[in-house]
């Protein structure tokens, strides 16, 4: 099959500032693909680019077979997207902001449909002021599915959220792939693309330093773990390796 995103050589340069300097990647259909790196590594410049928010400096930029710069418009209408941050008019409602997101687009769903699907047809006239931090991201996510894109990208969706809001917010991003849906998923949190991704892309200072499956990574890490002379106290013991561990040692921080 096809893979529904090919990014090549992806450049994002602010001024003199090369914020993204090389990141390839490619994601199949149905996949969750995970996006991690620490702070300014290049992560939300480079999705902005892959979903046309920003141009790109250089490199190019495949969705579903078409290229973003000669197909940005229909691109648009087959992505769904919740950007970091996001946030909406206090006093909008939820069954508003359904209706307002759906006049956007000519082929969106009945909010009526959507609104039930992500559980939140008893909140329809509460205010997005008045909503908690998990129906917030449930309202994001629907708002981001009105269109019934095939790919989403979600950007620290869970981020201030609590352990157990987090949690549910899980289940929801596995319920937008059981929907058919790719998901592109941005995140500090290591247990959550440990939990959630299917393969990753570690990014820092610009380039993709790893791509694999969690648990490739994970084992490979335990591999380089065995192979150590001297067991140092800066790893941890190999049976409890995370992927956490592997990150911090990507991004040459030591594990604990
Ligand atoms: N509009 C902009 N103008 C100038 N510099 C920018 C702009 N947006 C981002 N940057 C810089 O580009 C670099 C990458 O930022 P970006 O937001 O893409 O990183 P990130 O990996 O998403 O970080 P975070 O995890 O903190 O969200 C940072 O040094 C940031 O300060």
């Amino acid at each position: 099959m096809a893979p529904v995103l090919v990014v090549e050589h992806l450049q994002k340069h602010y001024g003199n500032h090369k914020a993204v300097k090389d990141v390839s990647f490619s994601v199949e259909a149905g996949e969750i693909f995970g996006i991690v790196g620490p702070n300014g590594a290049g992560k939300t410049s480079s999705v902005e680019c892959i979903i046309g928010l920003r141009p790109a400096t250089a490199g190019t930029i495949q969705l579903l077979g078409r290229d973003l710069k000669q197909h940005g418009s229909y691109i648009r209408s087959k992505i769904g997207v919740q950007l970091q941050q996001a946030t909406l008019p206090d006093r909008l409602t939820v069954a508003e902001a359904l209706q307002l997101f759906g006049s956007f687009y000519p082929q969106a769903r009945p909010w009526q449909k959507v609104i039930e699907e992500w559980g939140l047809a008893e909140q329809a006239k509460t205010a997005f002021a008045n909503l908690s931090g998990g129906q917030k991201q449930r309202l994001f996510i629907a708002l981001s599915l009105i269109h019934d894109p095939e790919i989403v990208f979600l950007d620290e969706l869970t981020t201030g959220l609590d352990p157990q809001a987090r949690r549910i917010t899980w289940n929801l991003i596995q319920d937008v792939r059981k929907r058919g849906k790719t998901v592109m998923l941005v995140t500090h949190f290591m247990e959550e693309v440990e939990r959630l991704c299917d393969r990753i892309a570690v990014i820092d200072q610009g380039t993709v330093i790893a791509l694999d499956t969690p648990d490739r990574m994970i084992a490979a890490y335990q591999h380089d773990l065995r192979q150590q002379p001297v067991p140092s106290r800066d790893l941890p013991h190999p049976e409890r390796v995370t992927f956490e561990d592997v990150f911090l040692r990507l991004i040459g921080q030591p594990a604990h």
